[in-house]
């Protein structure tokens, strides 16, 4: 009987599903227009329009909704090299952030029918509601063979049949990624405490801290909402500020630590953010993700470049130089630093295993730590978990020696 009332709970939140060869989804067809001049036709399944973007492939196998609200892809398409997608539609639970900013979402096929005990609407509906394009019937394997021996390549997606293939063309010439500042588009206006409101059944893992709490300033360069809440699964007490928050009213708080978040674009396009990193840095402890992590080695004196097709995917391997144990992680980046640029004092303590690049550093004379892939992994493997903790111990050890 209990599991009577179990499965019909189940029937009752699951999407409705429609039976094969009707088509659940308004289609419409799309053209992608690359800066290389090649063009794709394709269906649309999301909004209609035109939208200019930089396409990057994305390997992940799962999580295509958090992969659609992880604000670092604002300005960017993502293709999705996983192959069949939409078939547990969408759920608010697992919402990256309050938008869907990226430029579009790019698939090979759209599962025909959703279904999900969490399921809210189908990957269509929510997309049209969102207003973000979507296209499928792409063939994606070679869409990313290409961008993998060009780099990423700047695209127009339209289902505007009056604009010709060569006014999309210019369009994509026109625009780019590079030295704009993307933050100030993702990032909160005015700062707020953040609320935990995660049920105690989503801890992946027991909680993380050892009761103690740290009282921590989150600067929102479009911060993912996971790692707010391996934050506090940590015993951190989260005050989330702008982009733009001076760094004088960051230490007028008085916070144990400082975290700098995700967020789009290229760091060199933010010398406002460097600036205020350089004047906490050394006043408090200093941990960084992703973007955070560009920030923190620019405002160390460290260099970024664009890399060609960069990294975006669940499966990643990285090895922590300090005890030499690879992880597999989850990364969303496009630029990276050059460990060459970095000053004396500077250690570099991960590496990507697929390139050698940049995965993380530390300096510790100045109580500051980063790495350039996502430990929330939000979607992917929770390897690299850990380095939430050496934040919290970081924070510790500078409360007690001070
Ligand atoms: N996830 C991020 O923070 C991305 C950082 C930066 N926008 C890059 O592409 O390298």
């Amino acid at each position: 009987m209990a599991n009577q009332v179990a499965f019909d709970n189940i029937k009752l939140r699951s999407l409705s599903t429609v039976s094969l060869g009707e088509t659940p989804w308004k289609v419409a067809d799309a053209r992608l227009v690359l800066e290389d001049g090649s063009v794709l036709k394709a269906k649309s399944f999301g909004a209609s329009g035109t939208q200019v973007g930089e396409v990057v492939f994305n390997t992940s196998m799962t999580g295509y909704q958090e992969i659609l609200t992880d604000p670092s892809y604002a300005g960017q398409f993502v293709l999705l090299t996983y192959p069949q997608v939409g078939n547990t539609g969408v759920s608010f639970d697992d919402e990256e952030s309050r938008q869907c900013f990226l430029a579009g979402l790019m698939i090979r096929n759209l599962s025909i029918s959703a279904s999900h005990w969490r399921g809210s609407e189908s990957l269509g509906e929510y997309l049209c509601r969102k207003n973000i394009m979507g296209i499928y019937d792409v063939d994606t394997r070679a869409l990313t063979r290409k961008l993998i021996k060009k780099g990423s390549l700047i695209g127009v997606l339209s289902t505007d049949k009056s604009k010709t293939n060569e006014e999309l063309l210019e369009m994509s010439h026109s625009w780019s990624i590079v030295g704009v500042d993307m933050i100030d588009c993702v990032s909160c206006k005015s700062p707020y405490e953040w609320v935990d409101e995660t049920d105690s059944e989503w801890e992946f893992n027991s909680k993380g801290g050892d009761g103690s709490t740290f009282n921590i300033v989150a600067y929102d360069f479009g911060i993912k909402l996971n790692i707010l809440k391996r934050l506090v699964s940590y015993g951190c007490k989260i005050t989330v500020v702008p982009s733009t928050w001076p760094a004088s009213e960051t230490l007028k708080m008085n916070p144990d630590g400082v975290f700098l978040s995700n967020g789009p674009g290229d760091p060199s396009a933010v010398p406002h953010i460097v600036e205020t990193v350089k004047e906490i840095l050394g006043k408090v402890p200093v941990f960084g993700i992703c973007m955070g992590h560009q920030l923190i080695s620019t405002a160390l004196g460290g260099k970024s470049f664009k890399m060609k097709f960069g990294h975006h995917g669940g499966n990643q391997p990285v090895r922590n130089l300090r005890n030499n144990h690879v992880e597999i992680s989850s990364q969303n980046h496009n630029f990276a630093i050059d460990p060459a640029s970095l000053p004396k004092g500077v250690e570099v303590t991960h590496v990507n295993l697929n390139d050698g690049t940049c995965a993380g550093i530390a300096y510790p004379a100045l109580n500051a730590m980063s790495i350039q892939y996502h430990p929330e992994a939000s979607p992917g493997p929770h390897d690299s978990d850990y380095v939430f903790k050496e934040f919290t111990e970081m924070m510790k050890k500078n409360k007690h020696s001070a």
